[in-house]
């Protein structure tokens, strides 16, 4: 069952510019899903909208059964939003920033959750300090505990690791996880593959306003990855000898390697009649070497044109 339903959503700014082309998008409840896509792609924008900070030119969304436009402060209020920086509330101290946000949404004060949820983020001993005091990760981390004041159903993070050390974006990702296992539906956008390949259980390729595909991330793997085998070869070729046509080869290293792609998943992938063709043709090689598309090749063929 879906937590949110998004139907042919569009936007064109007034600029004329078209951000968003009748998007089709149900994200299951308690899933995590990754949206990629590069710069300008209308990730923000689509956000925007099911938080109704941007109207749709067409289309709807549909948060919980919660109509963004008719019934939007039902809608926003099971809804949590990580933006990319906090630009307020400096002068605040953790408490008083989070204890406001809880506010904002019409929620009777709840000490026993906002102390969960600093304690969670490790944020609890700092709860009197004063945010601008804090370190950039801290700073982070007080933007999630804003979004999961008011015990939102689902939590938005645009880019939550971009511009962190290593150990922090560890722990952002642990923390997701643990969310999720709260029964949170997190989405989150993201630049970095590896990311999407780590956490989500499934992925939405979005480029120039269009969604190019949804799918659970091992499907997506296993249908649009293929696998490559590179025969080393015991003496360089300068081609590939007539006698090989049929087979999706490469010569690459100066000659010396021999590149073989082919899908895992058929059964007959080629691997062996090749090796024994290259035995009839008496091309020795040295050495196999096989490896799988990575989900940035998947990406980068979706969208390069
Ligand atoms: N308020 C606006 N008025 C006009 N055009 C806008 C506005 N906001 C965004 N755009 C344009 O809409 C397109 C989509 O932008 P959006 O911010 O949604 O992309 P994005 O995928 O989030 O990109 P990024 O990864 O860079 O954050 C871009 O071409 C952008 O310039």
């Amino acid at each position: 069952m879906s937590i949110i339903s998004i139907q042919g959503l569009s936007k064109t700014y007034a600029s004329g510019l078209q951000a968003l082309k009748a998007v089709d998008l149900e994200i299951r409840r308690g899933e995590i899903f990754a949206l990629l896509g590069p710069n300008g792609a209308g990730k923000t924008t689509l956000i925007n909208i099911v938080c109704g900070i941007v109207t749709p030119s067409t289309g709807r969304a549909v948060v919980d059964g919660h109509d963004i436009v008719r019934d939007y402060r039902a809608s926003r209020a099971k809804i949590g939003l990580v933006p990319q920086e906090l630009h307020t509330d400096m002068f605040e101290t953790v408490w008083a920033t989070v204890s406001f946000s809880r506010g904002l949404f019409g929620k009777r004060p709840d000490a026993a959750h906002l102390e969960k949820v600093l304690r969670e983020l490790s944020l609890w001993e700092k709860r009197h300090d004063k945010i601008m005091t804090l370190s950039g990760g801290m700073k982070r981390r007080v933007l999630i505990a804003k979004a999961l004041a008011h015990e939102p159903q689902v939590l938005f993070l645009d880019e939550p690791t971009a511009g962190v050390d290593v150990e922090l974006r560890r722990e952002m990702w642990a923390l997701v996880r643990r969310l999720r296992e709260g029964g949170v539906t997190v989405i989150l956008t993201t630049h970095y593959i590896d990311e999407a390949e780590e956490m989500a259980d499934r992925i939405g390729v979005i480029d120039k306003g269009a969604l190019v595909v949804v799918d659970e991330k091992t499907a997506l793997m296993r249908k649009l990855g293929t696998k490559q085998l590179t025969v080393h070869l015991a003496r360089p070729l300068t081609e590939i000898p007539p006698g090989l046509d049929g087979w999706r080869l490469a010569l690459n290293g100066g000659g010396n390697e021999l590149e073989l792609t082919y899908d895992a998943h058929q059964d007959a992938t080629g691997v062996p009649t090749l090796l024994a063709r290259l035995g009839e043709l008496g091309i020795e090689y040295r050495d196999l070497h096989t490896r799988q598309t990575s989900l940035e090749e998947i990406f980068v063929g979706l969208v390069a044109k």
